[in-house]
């Protein structure tokens, strides 16, 4: 496909997702529709199609509408491609552009559009971010790296580098968290190459990596991790503390991928029921991941940021404290909560905390930190309670 039956393409899956179909399912379609396209041509209409939707707002101010159309125009402009490239109408390219579309005036952007940010959100990002909201908002309009942790229970750091570079995988050390790379180029080799299917390396965002390294935990503890989901956060914390982790999630068939993820780390991660975790032992740590609205990383799933409502976001610190309450009675006396949430906003994290310690007046905050997004790594919000009687 040419650069510009490309865009078309875009232009068109764009279309189905703002007629309410999730992104995901219509790149799906569209791929299994036009199966001529390639790997490469599928992989720059997701491109283009995801960066279109971390700029929506501004796309939309750019391009003059809220069509797919305008909003491919709105994105061309704001990356200095020059549109008339690109909608030629010529072969598979989008018609040419009309008389309207051509008379183009620069607009000035309200804080919320240049952050491309929902009106009501904005003042929530900026309460929670405060002179980080700008940059943070930024960072979510870019793409995402891809971070990776290395299992150094297998292996260090130098050989993880050399392993990735014997599959052409070119990776970096990230600046700050230790154990963390960043792959650079031929990203798409990971799944298939050796680092990533010995168990050598895992994919892990930079910000949880730091933040579970921060948490006190010792080596042999027993550890609970209460939202286990797919098991990012159990495979690190078996790799980086050693410790006994018991994987759970009220949707046990998320934790499919757990036994086979800790089989390749030779990490040993028991998964359990809801209806078996009453027979167990108390534990020392209790981690809840908590469901949240993801609004630390948004540059990854970009449509979710159009589609939260303030409704949802109340009914996430709700279904929070609940899980915080549930989760807590699994504690040993004087045991360690650990509450997280890639969100950035107080509603889902001092706020939902807040809630909780009012209710259980047995626990105290020992340690909170947000880990403001930038262009390494995602936000991320953990908090450290502890029971005192
Ligand atoms: C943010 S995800 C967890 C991500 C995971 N910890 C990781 O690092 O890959 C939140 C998970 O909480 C689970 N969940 C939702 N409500 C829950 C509840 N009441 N009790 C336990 N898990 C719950 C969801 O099924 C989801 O898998």
């Amino acid at each position: 496909m040419t650069p510009s039956a490309r865009y078309a393409a875009a232009i068109a899956v764009l279309d189905v997702i703002l007629g309410g179909e999730p992104a995901e399912r219509a790149l799906t379609n569209w791929a299994r529709r036009n199966r001529y396209a390639g790997s490469k041509d599928r992989a720059a209409v997701r491109g283009h199609v995801f960066d279109v939707l971390r700029k929506k707002r501004s796309c939309a101010a750019f391009g003059a509408g809220g069509d797919g159309r305008a909003l491919v125009l709105g994105l061309l402009r704001q990356t200095g491609i020059d549109p008339l490239s690109i909608f030629s109408g010529e072969g598979y390219a989008p018609e040419p552009l009309t008389e309207d579309e051509l008379s183009f005036e620069e607009p000035s952007l309200s804080e919320a559009e240049a952050a491309d940010l929902p009106d009501w959100v904005w003042p929530l990002w900026r309460d929670g971010l405060g002179d980080k909201a700008i940059s943070a908002a930024q960072s979510q309009r870019e793409r995402a790296k891809v971070a990776l942790r290395v299992n150094e229970r297998l292996g260090s750091v130098d050989s993880a580098l050399q392993s990735l570079a014997s599959d052409e995988i070119e990776a970096i050390e990230h600046p700050n968290v230790i154990g963390c790379l960043n792959a650079v180029s031929n990203q798409r080799r990971l799944a298939q190459g050796k680092a990533y299917q010995t168990g050598l390396v895992e994919l892990q965002d930079a910000s949880s990596q730091a933040a579970v390294r921060s948490w006190p935990i010792s080596t042999g503890d027993r550890v609970l991790d209460f939202c286990a989901g797919g098991g990012g956060k159990s495979l690190a914390l078996a790799a980086i503390f050693d410790a006994s982790v018991t994987a759970h999630d009220s949707v046990f068939d998320r934790m499919a991928d757990i036994p086979v993820r800790a089989a390749r780390a030779r990490a040993s991660i028991k998964v359990v029921k809801s209806e078996d975790l009453d027979t167990l032992p108390l534990f020392d740590v209790v981690l809840c991941d908590a469901p949240c609205s993801g609004s630390g990383t948004w540059r990854r799933t970009p449509d979710a940021k159009w589609r939260l409502t303030e409704d949802e976001l109340r009914d996430f610190q709700d279904r929070q404290v609940s899980i915080l309450e549930s989760a807590s009675k699994f504690l040993k006396k004087g045991g360690v909560l650990i509450y997280s949430t890639c969100s950035v906003l107080q509603v889902e994290n001092g706020e939902t905390g807040a809630r909780f310690l009012n209710g259980n007046p047995n626990f105290e905050r020992i340690a909170e930190e947000l880990i403001v997004p930038t262009s390494e790594n995602d936000g991320f919000y953990h908090c450290v309670y502890k029971g005192i009687y």
